[in-house]
């Protein structure tokens, strides 16, 4: 009888310790339903990140909330700074991405790239020091780390650095699938968006002189007239063309004509502020949009440009030397009427910079014509 009671209690006991471990499992099982929902839903968000910007901004935003993490920084291979390059012209404001970092080759990500290897997630204490190259800026207590190949057809194009203030977060010991399926995903959005915008900014730039098309220009003219009318401040143009640009190529070919072209380019370039835009509007044909600038102030500019090309002879393929010159128009948008449409105010500012240039070629050339 006594023996009896004693098995029935231990029944007891073994039956609550084993619900107790049911109702932990459970938690668990919620637990890691709840973390899967929420990785899910980051992976719908970065998916769904239709330019460079909104990416990288999701990844910063979410991943850290998501994941509970410390620290998220995104290391991008960018030979020759092509990204960098493109994605700033694109109008990326790259201040407000403070982790996100550019390496000029693949040596500064630190995997094991010997012969050929697949380079394979790390997950390790964190060490100021040795890196420093993911973690510029750790935030204190960082602990442990994990850095995440970012990995296209076999190609290392980045990496993901995780970063947590539990030093058991990430360790060696750890399993690697979670954080290399994470990766696997945000690497296909980066090449995505980022053979995205390239192809936008092909389709936005003329290849011969790498400055804006015509397209982007007349787009970019309606956006800044609306900004003009609204911040209240002077917007000038400048239409800009080479002088006698067919005696070039017809007496040193066509070849020459194009290296011409582009070293005007640069040297209107050098002369503009950041925010001016410069576009090619066909054949020796220049216009430049002025933000903020008025008549006078632009037509300084102007002469600037003039002066530029004028003064310092261009060096043929062999070797010649060449004396080449620009007239430019200048104009001025006077009209901040908001009831008069943008498209036809743009068009208007465009033709006065024209009609202006027009008297500079009717003048002598070489010279800058204002719109008055
Ligand atoms: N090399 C080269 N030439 C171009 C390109 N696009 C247009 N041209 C040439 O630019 C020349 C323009 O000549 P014109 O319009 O007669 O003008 P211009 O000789 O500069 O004379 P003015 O403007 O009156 O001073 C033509 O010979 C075109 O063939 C180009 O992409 N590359």
């Amino acid at each position: 009888m006594h023996e009896r009671g004693a098995s029935v209690r231990e029944l007891i006991a073994e039956n609550e310790a084993l619900r107790r471990q049911l109702a932990s499992l459970m938690d668990q099982a919620e637990g890691n339903h709840a973390i899967m929902m929420r990785h899910q839903a980051f992976d719908l968000e970065i998916v769904g990140a239709g330019t460079f910007q909104e990416l990288v901004g999701t990844i910063f935003r979410l991943l850290p909330v998501v994941s509970d993490l410390d620290a998220v920084t995104l290391s991008l291979v960018d030979t020759d700074a092509d990204i960098y390059t493109v994605m700033h012209k694109l109008g990326v404001d790259f201040e407000a991405f403070p982790n996100l970092l550019f390496h000029d080759n693949v040596d500064g990500l630190g995997y094991d790239l010997t012969a050929g290897r697949t380079p394979k997630p790390r997950l390790i204490p964190f060490d100021a020091a040795t890196q420093r190259h993911a973690f510029p800026h750790p935030p204190a207590g960082l602990a442990s780390v994990a850095m995440v190949p970012l990995l296209r057809n076999k190609r290392l194009i980045g990496s993901l650095n995780l970063g947590s203030r539990d030093p058991g977060r990430f360790t060696p010991l750890l399993g690697t699938d979670f954080v290399e399926h994470m990766g696997s995903i945000i690497a296909i959005c980066l090449e995505n968006v980022i053979s995205n915008e390239m192809l936008k900014y092909i389709g936005l730039t003329d290849a011969l002189t790498g400055v804006y098309n015509r397209r982007y220009m007349d787009r970019r003219l309606v956006e800044e007239i609306s900004r003009a009318r609204r911040q209240a401040y002077r917007l000038s143009c400048m239409y800009i063309d080479i002088d006698y640009f067919k005696q070039v190529n017809d007496t040193y070919g066509h070849l020459a004509g194009d290296d011409v072209l582009r070293e005007v380019a640069a040297r209107i370039k050098a002369e503009l502020r950041m925010t001016d835009a410069l576009g090619r509007f066909g054949g020796e044909e220049f216009v430049v949009l002025l933000i903020d600038a008025d008549l006078g102030s632009a037509s300084m500019v102007a002469q600037r440009i003039r002066a530029s090309v004028a003064e310092k002879p261009f060096v043929m393929p062999e070797g010649q030397m060449l004396d080449v010159s620009v007239s430019i128009g200048v104009a001025t948008l006077d009209d901040f009427e908001r009831d008069h449409a943008i498209e036809g105010v743009a068009q208007q500012l465009v033709a006065q910079a024209d009609q202006a240039l027009y008297q500079a070629k009717e003048g002598g050339r070489n010279r800058v014509v204002a719109s008055t």
